[in-house]
């Protein structure tokens, strides 16, 4: 397992200047989106796995529905790393695919 760096809560702020609709909540990025039902949002839950599951970084998220919250963290750096921002990034441009 590579040694990976949290990001200090100013560097993650500047960077989410380009990234409006993700917030850092605690130790979190996070999203929400709101899909037109069920079955869509399980869809893109089920893009995103496999994006994440080939860069070997994994969301936590909740789905409710239509409605799924993302929180993306390391897990070993304890905190937003460049790992959580390559996903976010991936997950930006799966929705703008949709
Ligand atoms: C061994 C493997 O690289 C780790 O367990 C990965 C897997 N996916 C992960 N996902 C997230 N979100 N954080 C991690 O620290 C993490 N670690």
């Amino acid at each position: 397992m590579s040694e990976i760096a949290a990001l200090s809560d100013t560097e993650v702020q500047a960077r989410l200047e380009s990234h409006n609709e993700w917030a850092l909540q605690g130790s979190k990025l996070y999203r929400r989106l709101v899909f037109e039902d069920f079955v869509h949002a399980f869809g893109f839950m089920t893009q995103i796995a496999i994006v994440a599951e080939k860069i070997d970084h994994h969301p936590e998220w909740a789905n409710v529905y239509r409605t799924v919250d993302i929180y993306l963290t390391t897990h070993e750096a304890g905190g937003v790393s460049e790992r959580d921002f390559e996903l976010l990034e991936k997950i930006e441009h799966l929705i703008g695919d949709r």
